[in-house]
């Protein structure tokens, strides 16, 4: 590393560091949470609801509701109807009620008419900056969008709604596109660019936009469907819905807003766990000899752990949650498609060694580390794996997460807009001792 630079590393590690004991001190919640993952109430919300303690604060195994309805029972209706949900779980979430049918379709043909992207968008923006981070070339999609927009900074519902139902419409295209272009220019396989199609459902098109020849089958983009349904909503407080209200609450645009939703979302704790994730399992497969020998699985998420394996980054992907304790609902919901899909696919060996990780991992984080609360795996466990057997591409698992999660963040943005009208801004107390300022003539 370059000197200087080294040496500005050192002054900002020694300026910087907050003894751990102070947090405690001056009563300050470490990331806006106690020890046992209750959240600093920070505001109120009709959307969803996010439970995993009782009303004594014990453990309960972890309940998921969106617009009051409990996602497992959308999940089921949807399984035992045979139909697709995304759309209607949107309105759901976007408007707070149930459609009925001829509202659905009212609803599903809003969409199929606002997924089209303005003429040139796919030459001038996506295909010029093809990148292998599609999470990226995504938020510049959709500042660019701005640019196409007249009416960009009018933030009144009406068309803060329009703006949300037409970047909701945009999100499968512009991420399965931004993946086309990383593919042809950067790993110079064929362009694909297909159209989506009007009779379609966002799960559907997803499929018919990636695969060459557009073909898939009904099971593998019903099994889409109910991830990106279980993906798309998780309360005002995860981090990039947060964002959402943070941003939203200064007075910025919709653009603005949801660029910087993706860019929480993108993080390795976050939404970019699932990618991380799969990887993992990929570098625990190679490295573990005996995959039914629990002890050498533990012992080298020991090393995982311990930062001398894998990401040397000392976090075992897909487990453990911010709120969650006994279980992530999403997670036990998911797990009963993955065992169908892993049986159909031929994929039954990979799904025991997941299997065992998913149980061991919690307990070497429980024996390595200090924990208050119950650790289990979280939905992002299971979602590249699943991902994978639809054949979708690495690069397209967080976008995925973002296809799905643009409905929350539209959700809250309105929310924020009708409720708040006050600016967000939490205070930090500063720990500094008062100094004399020093003369530049006598500084060592
Ligand atoms: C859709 C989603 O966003 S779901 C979350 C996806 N993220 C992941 O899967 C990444 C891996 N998991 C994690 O990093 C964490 O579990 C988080 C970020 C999800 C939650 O973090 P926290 O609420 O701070 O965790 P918690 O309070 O339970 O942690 C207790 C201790 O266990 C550690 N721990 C918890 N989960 C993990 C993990 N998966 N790997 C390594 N250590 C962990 C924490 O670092 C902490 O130890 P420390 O005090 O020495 O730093
Ligand atoms: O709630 C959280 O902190 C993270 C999470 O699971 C999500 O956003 O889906």
């Amino acid at each position: 590393m370059d000197q200087r630079l080294k040496a500005y590393e050192e002054k900002v590690l020694s300026s910087s560091k907050i003894p751990i004991e102070y947090y405690e001190k001056y009563d300050v919640k470490k990331g806006l949470r106690d020890i046992n993952g209750v959240g600093v109430l920070a505001g109120l919300t009709n959307i969803s609801a996010v439970h995993a303690t009782d009303k004594n604060g014990h453990q309960i195994p972890g309940v998921l509701e969106y617009r009051a309805f409990n996602v497992k029972d959308i999940v089921a209706q949807l399984r035992e109807d045979n139909r697709f949900g995304f759309e209607e779980v949107t309105y759901l979430l976007l408007f707070g009620v149930l459609p009925n049918q001829k509202e659905l379709k009212e609803f599903q043909a809003l969409l199929s008419e606002k997924r089209e992207l303005p003429v040139g968008f796919v030459r001038d923006v996506i295909l010029s900056h093809p990148s292998e981070d599609v999470m990226n070339l995504m938020s510049q999609c959709i500042l660019s969008l701005a640019s196409y927009d007249e009416n960009v900074s009018d933030i009144s519902i009406a068309n803060v709604l329009l703006q949300s139902i037409q970047l909701i419409a945009n999100f499968p295209v512009i991420a399965i596109y931004s993946y086309q272009a990383h593919q042809h220019y950067n790993k110079h396989e064929s362009l694909h660019i297909h159209y989506p199609s009007s009779d379609l459902t966002t799960a559907e098109n997803i499929l018919r936009l990636l695969r060459p020849d557009q073909k898939y089958s009904d099971t593998e983009a019903k099994v889409l469907d109910v991830a990106l349904i279980l993906h798309m909503e998780h309360g005002g407080g995860n981090n990039s819905t947060f964002t959402t209200h943070v941003v939203t609450s200064s007075g910025s645009d919709t653009y603005a807003t949801i660029a910087a939703a993706l860019s929480s979302l993108k993080g390795p704790k976050h939404g970019g766990a699932n990618i991380k994730a799969a990887k993992m399992l990929e570098n625990i497969k190679k490295n573990v000899s005996n995959p039914n020998d629990d002890e050498e699985i533990s012992n080298y998420l020991k090393q995982i752990l311990n930062k001398e394996a894998f990401d040397h980054k000392g976090l075992l992907y897909g487990i453990g949650h911010a709120i969650y304790t006994i279980s992530d609902p999403r997670f036990e919901i998911f797990k009963t498609y993955v065992a169908e899909l892993a049986a159909e696919k031929g994929r039954l060996e990979d799904l025991e060694l997941y299997e065992k990780v998913e149980v061991l991992a919690p307990q070497v984080i429980v024996e390595e580390r200090k924990t208050y609360k119950t650790i289990s795996p979280n939905i992002d466990f299971y979602s590249g794996f699943v991902y994978e057997m639809l054949g979708i591409p690495q690069e397209l698992y967080t976008p995925l997460f973002a296809i799905a999660r643009i409905v929350g963040w539209s959700a809250h943005r309105t929310e924020e807009l009708i409720n708040m009208n006050k600016i967000i801004r939490p205070a930090y107390e500063s720990v500094m001792d008062p100094k004399e300022y020093i003369d530049m003539k006598v500084r060592e």
